[in-house]
């Protein structure tokens, strides 16, 4: 896994922009975007949720979301509202190869909840997950296995704490918690695909 940062502040608030790229093989990136985006996996990976809701049903592939997570000391705790698209995209390098599929879950608004109301403060996050399928055809043409495809996963996002803590706890948090959040989200997916028929 490789992770690149940017070290932005706005109004004194760490915003760094995050950019990591991880290859995971025996899985594709629709079987990623799929576990990543659907409300009924997510207490299964995503360990710092206390709950989630979700708020609205726009179509089968955009849900808006309210979500409460685990307070890190010594920051109040947060809660974020977003919408949710997964879409897939075509292949522009390759038209005979696997499309590209990406969940993008960008924070908005809710008349009904309004922020920092209670005791959460509200993070405002852009996040882009892009998968890109790769397959290596066996040489004998014996049927493709998952031993022959791999995903190559890219995960951006810039997120607003909403308030103020400071700039060195939350690149602390930062460097701990998204390899650790990518590694367990990726090991889930290989688990829960590993015994079912490949999905591109
Ligand atoms: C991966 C990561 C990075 C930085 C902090 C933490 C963390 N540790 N304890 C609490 C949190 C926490 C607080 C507020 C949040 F909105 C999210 C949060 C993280 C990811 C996403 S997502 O959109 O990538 C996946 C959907 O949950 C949404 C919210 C995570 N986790």
């Amino acid at each position: 896994m490789r992770m690149y940062r940017r070290e932005e502040e706005v109004d004194g608030m760490a915003v760094d922009p995050l950019k990591a790229v991880h290859t995971v093989p025996g899985i594709t990136g629709h079987e990623v975007c799929h576990y990543f985006f659907g409300p009924q996996y997510r207490y299964d990976w995503e360990t710092t949720l206390e709950q989630m809701t979700v708020l609205e049903t726009v179509s089968d592939d955009t849900l808006v979301f309210l979500q409460t997570h685990k307070r890190i000391w010594p920051a109040s705790q947060r809660d974020v509202l977003f919408w949710s698209h997964m879409r897939k995209l075509p292949n522009e390098n390759d038209r005979d190869g696997p499309d590209l599929w990406t969940v993008v879950n960008n924070s908005t608004t809710h008349l009904d909840y309004p922020p920092n109301v209670g005791k959460c403060v509200r993070i405002y996050l852009k996040v882009c997950l892009l998968c890109q399928t790769r397959v290596d055809p066996p040489k004998d043409g014996a049927p493709l296995t998952r031993d022959n495809i791999s995903c190559k996963i890219t995960y951006c996002s810039v997120v607003n704490p909403g308030g103020w803590a400071p700039a060195s706890v939350l690149r602390a948090v930062y460097k701990r918690e998204y390899p650790k959040f990518l590694k367990r989200f990726t090991a889930y997916v290989v688990n829960q695909t590993k015994n079912k028929p490949i999905m591109f």
